[in-house]
């Protein structure tokens, strides 16, 4: 992925798992695709599989691989199913994500938990960061909760690296998020879905229509 490919500013939906879902991405124009290679969510797919859904199309949405605390062999064993242009990972700190980035040429985007506003970031080695609440203990993965951040905490902070906001988006709310937070990139998984792991093509268009008209602002 070249540097235009992986824009600052972008719409992402996650957790993509059988063709009518990422049909309707490619369809309404999103600008990344996100699988997920973590076995406890009801998103898993296999490499396998997402090469599959990947090959659906030539060119189209930039493809992200989504990896809870990776050893360097998974990441290279998935990209030998499916060419991916962003590795999206969780549970590592910002040296982890440096390493990555330099070990296979990708762009890496750093998830970081917040609960209060001493959470946020002030610099990283990541490509870009995501901006995500942090899980209740109980959870069973580290996203993909359709739990929503305070957006509150956001306010003001205006980072010198490339963001995203993430968690309990809707086509409803984004709006929303995007003007009290300023963010300039978002992602959804929960809230475009019908039932856990299956989009709905429908309210995938919306998010993606909403999401824009306020990052067009
Ligand atoms: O979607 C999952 O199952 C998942 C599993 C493990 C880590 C992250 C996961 N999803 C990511 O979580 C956020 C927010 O999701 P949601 O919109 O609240 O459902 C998003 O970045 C997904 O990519």
């Amino acid at each position: 992925m070249t540097a235009a490919a992986d824009p600052v500013s972008g719409v992402k939906i996650c957790g993509l798992t059988e063709p009518a879902g990422f049909d309707a991405c490619v369809e309404h124009g999103a600008d990344w695709v996100g699988f997920v290679f973590f076995q406890r969510s009801p998103r898993f797919v296999t490499p396998a599989q997402a090469g599959l859904l990947s090959a659906r199309t030539k060119g189209g949405p930039g493809r992200v691989g989504l990896f809870v605390q990776p050893d360097e062999q998974a990441i290279a064993d998935t990209l030998r199913h499916v060419a991916l242009d962003v590795l999206q990972v969780y549970g590592v700190d910002d040296q982890q994500a440096h390493a990555i980035a330099q070990r296979f040429g990708l762009p890496v985007w750093l998830s970081r938990p917040v609960a209060t506003r001493a959470d946020l970031p002030v610099t990283t080695l990541a490509q870009r960061v995501l901006v995500e609440p942090r899980p209740p203990a109980s959870a069973t993965r580290p996203g993909g909760n359709a739990q929503q951040l305070d957006w509150a905490l956001l306010a003001g902070w205006q980072p010198d690296f490339r963001w995203m906001l993430a968690g309990g988006l809707t086509p409803q709310n984004v709006a929303t998020a995007i003007g009290q937070t300023g963010a300039p990139a978002v992602d959804t998984s929960s809230g475009v879905e019908s039932a856990p792991g299956i989009k709905d093509g429908s309210a995938i268009a919306a998010f993606i229509r909403n999401a824009r008209a306020a990052l067009r602002g």
